[in-house]
Formats: C-alpha cells, sequence, structure tokens
C-alpha cells in the first residue's frame, strides 16, 4: 500500500501549490487563533479554491464550537479536533456530516487507551505527540513520540501518524510503525508558521 501524507498547517498559495505538486493526500488548514498558522475564513477559502478534487482538504480545530466549524465548512472536506471530548466529536461529526479525525496525544503508552474511546465517534486517529501542559498549542510543535508504543497495538480506526516528522526521519517513522497516512508541520518549516516549498517537496519524496 502507498503511503500517503498531509501537509498541514499550510498559508500560503505558493506552499500549497508545492504541497499539491509533490503529491500530497491532504492538506491542512488552521482554524486557531493563537496558532501561527491560524488562516481568517475567507482567506482559507481563497486557499480552497486552489485544490484538487483528489486531495482533502482538512481544517484543524480545538474544541471548536458549532458557528465555527459552520464556518470553515465550505473550504474544508474533513474535520480534524484536538482537544475535544469523543462526545463531542460524536456530535460535530453529526452535525458536519463531514469525515472527521480526532487526535490522540502520546506520550506514555496508557495515552492510547483514549483511541479506543473514539470508535463510533471519530473516522479516523490522529497519534500526535503531547505537547507540555500549559504549552500554546497542542499540535504543530515539532515533538515526536516513541513510536515504539504503537508496536502490537490494536488501532480500534483506521490513523496516521504524527509529531515530529521531517524528511530525514519520515522513512524510518514509517518503517517502525507502518503508517499509511503521515502528517508533518514544523518539519517543513523554516520557522513556526513558515512552511518551506523545498522542504514540503523533500518530505513528499521521502515518502514516496
Ligand atoms: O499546527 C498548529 O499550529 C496546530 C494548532 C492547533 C492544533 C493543532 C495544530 N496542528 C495539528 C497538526 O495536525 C500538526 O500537523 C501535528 O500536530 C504535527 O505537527 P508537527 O509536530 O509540528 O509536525
Amino acid at each position: 500500500m502507498p503511503v500517503t501524507a498531509k501537509i498541514c498547517g499550510l498559508n500560503t498559495a505558493n506552499t500549497l501549490d508545492a504541497a499539491i505538486a509533490g503529491g500530497a493526500s491532504h492538506v491542512g488548514f488552521v482554524f486557531f487563533p493563537p496558532s501561527p498558522r491560524h488562516l481568517e475564513f475567507e482567506f482559507a477559502q481563497a486557499l480552497a479554491g486552489r485544490v484538487p478534487g483528489r486531495v482533502g482538504r482538512v481544517g484543524v480545530f480545538v474544541d471548536p464550537d458549532d458557528a465555527t466549524i459552520e464556518a470553515a465548512l465550505t473550504a474544508i472536506d474533513i474535520v480534524q479536533l484536538h482537544k475535544t471530548a469523543p462526545e463531542r466529536v460524536a456530535a460535530i461529526r453529526a452535525r458536519a456530516r463531514r469525515e472527521v479525525w480526532a487526535a490522540v496525544p502520546v506520550k506514555r503508552r496508557e495515552d492510547l487507551a483514549a483511541a479506543a474511546r473514539l470508535r463510533g465517534a471519530a473516522d479516523r486517529i490522529l497519534y500526535d505527540a503531547k505537547t507540555p501542559e500549559g504549552a500554546a498549542l497542542p499540535g504543530g510543535m515539532g515533538l515526536r513520540f516513541d513510536w515504539d508504543l504503537l508496536n502490537g497495538f490494536a488501532h480500534p480506526l483506521p490513523w496516521a501518524l504524527s509529531g515530529g516528522l521531517d524528511p530525514a526521519n519520515v522513512r524510518e517513522a514509517i518503517s517502525a510503525t507502518g503508517a499509511l497516512l503521515v502528517d508533518v508541520s514544523s518539519g517543513v518549516e523554516t520557522a513556526p508558521g513558515v512552511k518551506d516549498m523545498d522542504k514540503i517537496t523533500a518530505f513528499l519524496k521521502a515518502i514516496g
């Protein structure tokens, strides 16, 4: 099975185009004002218009209210939720009528128990590195977790691997975990929120 990739936190036309040209299966737009990758809805819509139908447009949210999701729906195909309780994930999925991914932050093996609670609520789990208590962002911080924690884990849903991936380590991450979908943000940036076209291209080449 070919491995595919989501390039997250895209915020310029050039870097979005590089992700599409490089073969990304998904592109991510962040709707979370504290993030350096946050997009206004109108701009997200303009970016979304550049994305061909074969590429999934993923909206990234942190425990959003209904109005926030509603405002973004015209720009996205998939809702990705962080810090959102399973019952709320299910409610958003029912209301938005979109595929829903839910992040499971991982630092220790016991963190994986959260995955089972998403069965029936989400369509896909995004295993991501747990960010420190009090951190401004629940993702997009370039942190990785111990990939061996996924060894032998019975995944309750389709899943993707995220957290601290970059062009140099993504191949090893895929070998270690068997991931078929990988997700990256900081690893293809030159500074927080500043995506780099060459790094995007290198990341997508590395998984091919
Ligand atoms: O990227 C953000 O700014 C962000 C903000 C709020 C919630 C989630 C966020 N990112 C989620 C992602 O899907 C990232 O791609 C994922 O956490 C991996 O990030 P990185 O470790 O920097 O590659």
